[in-house]
């Protein structure tokens, strides 16, 4: 401020600035003029606490040409009581931009964790008018290096976190600060939560967690309709275990349900599964190789969506996973799972394994509880559908649930006369969607197979091109391109809607297809299992029902929707029975 009085020249420059152009005396304590400009100055941080002085710091990061305290607290020629109301009256405290300002400060200064604690001592006394505001503007500043520690903790410097999985473990962070201090994230409802299972995933959570943590080694299998939290018990132990150090390799038998897994691949691409498969086949990792030390360092397994392939597939796994942790120790070459805990899980009513020209015998047996794996394996039941949110009024409630038995009728098998695992089941009026403008983003079916051919189409991917970049088998997309030898496309569906890609116009050739090709990767029209539906069927579940086409309509994949509406069924004609392949086993 003195030097302010005595130096025109530096009038302009708040106190952070103000090292550029001065040099400070401290033995006369006093400012004077640099011969040579270049310095760079910081104010030293305040803490929040500290109150005024904190609000004074503000203050000097943007008043100008000050000479007094008074000045400083002078706004519009308005001389404030106090610096708190000088920065309210400068919009500083709008949205919690004092706190937005002071953790994006720290966040330069130390580590991730002291600003995650700093972010949980502001919420603790709930200073911020807006902590939701705060978290979603810094959330990836206060998770900053969470990645960086867990490639260091698990020696894995390609580790790839997903957003959704680096903000759990974020607030995994921040809800321990809390519980310092007796309290947890949920006494702030109005903030992203923690996963909290209900009591079927808690014992199912439980169980694998006791296992794991004696290193016994066992099979289980999660059963549980669609919407009962089977994904969410995924991500809940994946997080949990993983922010203890531990790994967990998530996988599931289709690429659309893979990449809702965290870290999720496919059960091919995860366990190296040889595409054709035979009751001697075995994956395709050598002993010594990256997959198999990943394996024997592996505490947990979990392959989502089991009941969709071969039972070779299981014990091809089985017979390689015995092989490597045999390589460990003898003993375990004798051991399920060579020792290892894996964990399927899956719905029987969804998807089961496709045998080519199979009768439905030849389909039941092909699934996993035909192997002889499955006497060994403990079967866990989630039975709460938490996908329903039932609402305060009772009719409406009522109307879902009744909603719900009717489709799970359908898929049991007790409405419409049955014939070799088909039914015709009549669709009343009032599920049916009359007009809809958009229908790719309320669709679950039906293949038309005909070649892509104009801009605007929408398509289905048929193949797992890059999972990591959601395009997998199911992705729906947009045509917005057609090349010669590239198709452009715009994803409308999952976790990377909105995103443009460009994919090479391909050959589709059937492991089994006696020289049957299909035109390109992606196809027009839509069919989806039940396991693509989650993040391919954005808003609304439908089945769009063509006349005079035989279309294998997953219908029990709406029961776990919200709401009716949201299960309408969409028939472009006025086409209202449904061909429905039970596969239910
Ligand atoms: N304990 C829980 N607390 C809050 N929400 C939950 C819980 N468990 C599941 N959900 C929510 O319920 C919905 C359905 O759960 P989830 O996707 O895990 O079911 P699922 O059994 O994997 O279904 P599907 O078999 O159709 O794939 C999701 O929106 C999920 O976030």
């Amino acid at each position: 401020m003195e030097a302010n009085k005595k130096y025109p020249q530096g009038r302009h420059l708040t106190y952070g600035k103000f090292p550029s152009v001065f040099r400070y005396d401290s033995d006369g304590h006093f400012w004077k003029p640099r011969k040579r400009a270049g310095s760079v100055g910081h104010l030293t941080f305040i803490p929040h606490s500290c109150k005024e002085f904190f609000y004074l710091r503000l203050l000097l990061n943007v008043q100008v040409g000050c000479t007094s305290y008074k000045d400083l607290r002078t706004v519009g020629g308005y001389v404030h009581d106090s610096f708190r109301e000088a920065c309210a009256a400068l919009h500083l405290l709008e949205d919690d931009r004092e706190f937005i300002e002071a953790i994006t400060e720290v966040a330069e200064l130390g580590s991730g964790f002291s600003i995650r604690k700093m972010f949980a001592n502001l919420l603790m006394p709930n200073s911020m008018s807006n902590p939701l505001n705060v978290w979603e503007k810094l959330w990836e500043m206060l998770a900053d290096d969470i990645l960086f520690e867990r490639r260091r903790l698990l020696n894995n410097p390609d580790l790839v976190i997903s957003l959704e999985d680096l903000q759990q473990l974020c607030l995994l962070d921040i809800d321990n600060f809390l519980r310092g201090d007796g309290k947890s994230l949920e006494n702030y409802k109005f903030m992203p939560q923690l996963c909290y299972l209900n009591f079927d995933q808690l014992r199912a959570y439980q169980e694998i967690r006791s296992v794991v943590d004696n290193s016994v080694g066992s099979m289980f299998f999660v059963d549980g309709n669609g919407g009962t939290g089977k994904t969410y018990l995924w991500k809940t132990i994946s997080y949990k275990l993983r922010s203890e150090g531990k790994i967990v390799l998530n996988a599931a038998s289709s690429g659309i349900a893979s990449i809702l897994l965290p870290g999720g691949k496919t059960a091919h691409s995860q366990f190296q599964l040889p595409l054709v498969l035979s009751k001697e086949s075995c994956c395709r990792i050598e002993k010594k190789s990256k997959k198999a030390e990943l394996l024997i360092m592996a505490s947990l397994i979990i392959w989502d969506k089991a009941p969709m392939i071969h039972i070779f597939a299981f014990e091809a796994f089985q017979r390689t996973l015995q092989d490597i942790m045999g390589e460990v120790d003898v003993k375990n070459a004798d051991l399920l799972f060579g020792g290892k805990t894996v964990v399927f899980g899956g719905d029987f009513r969804q998807i089961l394994p496709v045998v080519p020209k199979g009768t439905r015998d030849d389909i039941v047996n092909a699934t996993i509880n035909s192997s002889y794996l499955w006497r060994k394996c403990r079967v866990l039941r989630l039975t709460q559908n938490m996908r329903l949110q039932y609402s305060s009024d009772n009719a409406e409630n009522e109307s879902v649930a009744l909603f719900v038995k009717w489709i799970l009728d359908i898929v049991d098998g007790k409405i419409g006369d049955i014939e070799d695992g088909e039914a015709i089941v009549e669709i009343t009026s009032d599920l049916l969607v009359k007009n809809v403008s958009n229908p790719i983003d309320r669709a679950i079916l039906s293949p038309t197979l005909d070649v892509v051919d104009q801009i605007g189409v929408p398509v289905m991917l048929l193949r797992n091109l890059d999972v990591s970049s959601g395009l997998c088998n199911g992705t729906r997309l947009i045509i917005i391109y057609l090349g010669f030898s590239a198709i452009g496309m715009q994803i409308v569906s999952g976790s990377h809607r909105g995103d443009v890609v460009y994919i090479p116009r391909m050959s589709l050739v059937p492991s089994d297809a006696n020289g049957v090709e299909l035109e390109t990767a992606a196809q027009r029209g839509v069919e989806a299992s039940n396991s693509n539906l989650q993040s391919s069927v954005s808003k609304r579940i439908q089945a769009q029902l063509r006349t005079g086409q035989k279309s294998h309509v997953s219908l029990q994949a709406a029961s776990g929707e919200p709401c009716r509406e949201a299960s309408d069924l969409w028939s472009p004609g006025d086409q209202r029975r449904a061909l429905a392949t039970m596969t239910s086993s």
